[in-house]
């Protein structure tokens, strides 16, 4: 069944100025009509578009005005306190306006008076250096929400996969000890309803990888698929959902064995993220699951090496409004019974 338009925009936060983050919103917004993106404003530094793109921009001082300005211009939310920033050269300025951008959309977000969110990106580090306690953005909004962080899913979304990432941004060395029975059954759950909540899929099929070479080969090669994985996705699995695993991660991601499965749940960041971004640099999407309200985000960084050069290609952004729209409008379908 087609879902419908949104009434409010979508709000996106510019991210990290000296990173390629104005140059993808202005892009995607010359896309606006060929990629058919429900209108959205900008929030960031009205002057960090100019370095970065020769679009035209218009500031909007509250986003219910997004529609008046969408077709001739993008619409961006001020920041206070702004100094210009170089493109290529990141510095504290430009880590603050991400931060205060980043919390400016979660509360356009969560009042309401935006359909849903999509962040741009930022250094981790560079908001780290600014005082950012949270691992980031995902743990962030998700405290922003009242939601606990092991109830927000990051997942990665490209065309014929999806991964989640069990453990984050940790260090390889904590995985093993991070990893326990109920975080795995936690993110299996979370994953479950946010595949029904965000892309309308009413019986997903989940897949987990093991975390040992050849999901431990019995017990012979790591000892945590027997202990770990098997009980915790046993006990799910009694909870009607429907999962796979722990498969051998070296041989699930190819594709035939795509097919068999919506999400991919796996142990660490880059086992979950590398054939995602193999597969699909320019077309995936980061979404959160497990909030009240749609957070979506293109899956590169800042990439500051090619900012203000006009080599940075929009698609991942693109994907991840449309993105954004959809699983707003999967919602909203589930809340009116449609
Ligand atoms: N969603 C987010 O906010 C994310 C933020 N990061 C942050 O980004 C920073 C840089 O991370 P990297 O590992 O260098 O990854 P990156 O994704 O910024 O760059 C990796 C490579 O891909 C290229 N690239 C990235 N996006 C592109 C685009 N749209 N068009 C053309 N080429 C593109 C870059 O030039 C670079 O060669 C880090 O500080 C990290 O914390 C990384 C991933 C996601
Ligand atoms: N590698 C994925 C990534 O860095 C996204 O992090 P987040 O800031 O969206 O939590």
């Amino acid at each position: 069944m087609p879902l419908g338009r949104l009434e409010l925009p979508l709000a996106v936060s510019v991210g990290d100025p000296a990173g390629i983050g104005p140059e993808i919103i202005g892009k995607a917004w010359e896309a606006r009509h060929t990629s058919g993106l429900a209108p959205f404003f900008a929030i960031g530094d009205i002057g960090s578009f100019a370095p970065h793109w020769s679009g035209p921009v218009v500031r909007i001082e509250d986003p219910a005005d997004t529609l008046k300005h969408f077709d001739s211009a993008l619409p961006v939310i001020q920041l206070h306190n702004c100094l210009s920033v170089v493109p290529g050269r990141p510095d504290l300025d430009g880590a603050h306006c991400a931060y205060q951008a980043l919390e400016m959309a979660i509360g356009f977000a969560r009042a309401g008076s935006a359909a849903a969110l999509v962040t741009g990106p930022v250094s981790k580090s560079q908001l780290y250096a600014v005082g950012f306690t949270h691992p980031g953005q995902t743990e962030f909004i998700a405290e922003r929400c009242g939601v606990a962080k092991n109830n927000a899913v990051m997942m990665l979304a490209g065309p014929d996969l999806r991964v989640v990432p069990m453990t984050t941004h940790i260090p390889l060395a904590d995985v093993a000890t991070t990893l326990d029975a109920r975080l795995i059954r936690q993110r299996l759950r979370a994953t479950a309803k946010g595949l029904q909540r965000n892309f309308g899929i009413e019986n997903p099929r989940l897949a987990v990888a093991g975390f040992n070479p050849h999901a431990g080969e019995a017990g012979n090669m790591g000892r945590e698929e027997l202990e770990l994985f098997e009980p915790a996705i046993a006990q799910i699995r009694a909870e009607g959902i429907n999962v796979i695993g722990p498969l051998p991660a070296d041989t699930m991601f190819h594709a035939e064995a795509r097919a068999q499965y919506d999400a991919a749940l796996c142990a660490y960041h880059d086992q979950a993220l590398i054939p995602l971004k193999t597969l699909y640099f320019h077309d995936a999407v980061n979404i959160t699951l497990g909030l009240p309200v749609v957070r979506t985000s293109p899956d590169h960084g800042t990439a500051f090496g090619i900012a203000g050069q006009n080599k940075a290609l929009p698609y991942s952004m693109i994907a991840a409004i449309k993105m954004a729209e959809s699983a707003a409008l999967h919602r909203l379908a589930a809340a009116d019974g449609s």
